[in-house]
This record gives C-alpha cells, structure tokens and sequence, in this order.
C-alpha cells in the first residue's frame, strides 16, 4: 500500500555542489521508479531567459521568459534568487516552490552556492529551506567525473574546475550548510545520502512497492 502522507512540514531542501559533483546522480536516484521515496521528493523547475535547446519542453526543463517578464518578476520580488549566466537570466520563481509545498512534498532546487546564501537571506517563514552540499573527495576526481560525462569541452571543463574550486571554499566558510556529502564511491555515496535525508533530515516512511 502507499503509505506517502503529504504534509506541510517539510521544509524544500537546497542542494549545492560543484559542477560533476553528483547533484544530479542524487536527485535521479531518490526519484528513480525503484526509489521507496520518489513520492517524498519533486524538483523545482527553474526559469531562464535563454533559448529552450532541441527536446526541452517549457514548464519541464525550465520556463521559459522573455527578458522583460524576467525582469518584471525580479521587479515584483517574485524570485527567491536569480542570477545572470552567460548573458542568460537563470532563476527559481517563488511559485515553482509553493506548488511542491502545496502538494506536501520535499522541494529540491540544484542551484549555486550565491543563490543559496540569497535564499538562506529570506525572512519569510514559507520559504525556510535546509542546505546540504555534494562534493567529491579532491578536484582531481571532479575532474575526472567531467571529462568521464562527455559532456565538456577543454575550456568548459577548466572553467568548471576553477568555479568548484571557489564554490567548495565559499561553502566551507559560509556556515550555511548543515551537512557536506562526499561523493567518494557512488553506492556508498547515495546510501549515506539517503539515509541522512530520510532519516536525520525528514525522518520519512518508505512507500512499499
Ligand atoms: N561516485 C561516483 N563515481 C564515479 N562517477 C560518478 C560518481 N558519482 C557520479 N558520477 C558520474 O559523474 C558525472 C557527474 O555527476 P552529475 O552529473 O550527477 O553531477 P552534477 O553535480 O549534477 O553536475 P551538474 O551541476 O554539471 O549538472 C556523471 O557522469 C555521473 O554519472
């Protein structure tokens, strides 16, 4: 039977770590089909100014703004934290946030350690969140896991490499993060990140399957 009760103590969980570091390895395996949790869980869909690439849906992948609405939501105060990438707008909008929380589910938003600290600045109680951060053992083997993915180029790949290195020292001096997972061995890895997230964290039921 399904035992997922929805409820509106769980507090969105923010998810940080350096490019490669396994942030979405995580979030695809406590949402997995398999995953006694999935139901717990939902991810925040960012928005962004920049153009959908072949395939990417809007409302999945992210919504999709012109500049202008972008910028008339910031106006409004309606994003949690935004930031400007690449010439891109990249944001979570305060209602991709309250639908989870509405549903009763875990909100997680994989987003960088500014946003983090912006959201962490909110004072209203709706949006309180808890903060953990994904890192691997050294650089060598984020870099590793980079090249590995396939998915750089030499340059991306060095920029990826130094923004970890600053993004790994911000979140060791911030203060902000309650926990720090390494992302050593993947299976040991996800069994320390599970456990920790269902049980210290939301202290959550399995779904039987
Ligand atoms: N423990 C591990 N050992 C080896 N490879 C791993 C491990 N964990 C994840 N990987 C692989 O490393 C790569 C980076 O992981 P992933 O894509 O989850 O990182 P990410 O933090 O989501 O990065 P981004 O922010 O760029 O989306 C992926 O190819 C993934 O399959």
């Amino acid at each position: 039977m399904d035992q997922f009760k929805p409820s509106r103590k769980y507090l969105p969980l923010v998810l940080c770590g350096p490019s490669g570091a396994g942030k979405s390895t995580f979030t695809e395996h406590i949402m997995s089909q398999a995953s006694p949790f999935k139901e717990f869980f939902a991810f925040s869909v960012s928005s962004t100014t920049r153009q959908p690439r072949p395939g990417e849906k809007d409302g999945v992948h992210y919504h999709f703004n012109t500049r202008e609405q972008f910028e008339e939501e910031v106006a409004k105060g309606n994003f949690l934290e935004h930031n400007e990438v690449h010439g891109n707008f990249y944001g979570t909008h305060k209602d991709a946030v309250r639908d989870i929380i509405k549903q009763g589910k875990i909100c997680i938003l994989d987003i960088d350690v500014k946003g983090a600290l912006d959201i962490s600045k909110q004072t209203v109680k709706e949006f309180k969140c808890n903060f953990a951060f994904i890192q691997t053992p050294t650089i060598d083997d984020l870099r590793a896991r980079l090249e590995a993915r396939g998915t750089e180029t030499e340059e991306t790949l060095a920029k990826r490499v130094s923004a970890a290195d600053k993004e790994m020292k911000m979140a060791a001096e911030c203060g902000l993060f309650a926990k720090f997972l390494i992302n050593d061995e993947k299976k040991r890895f996800l069994d320390e990140a599970v456990a920790y997230l269902t049980g210290e964290l939301y202290n959550l039921k399995p779904s039987h399957q």
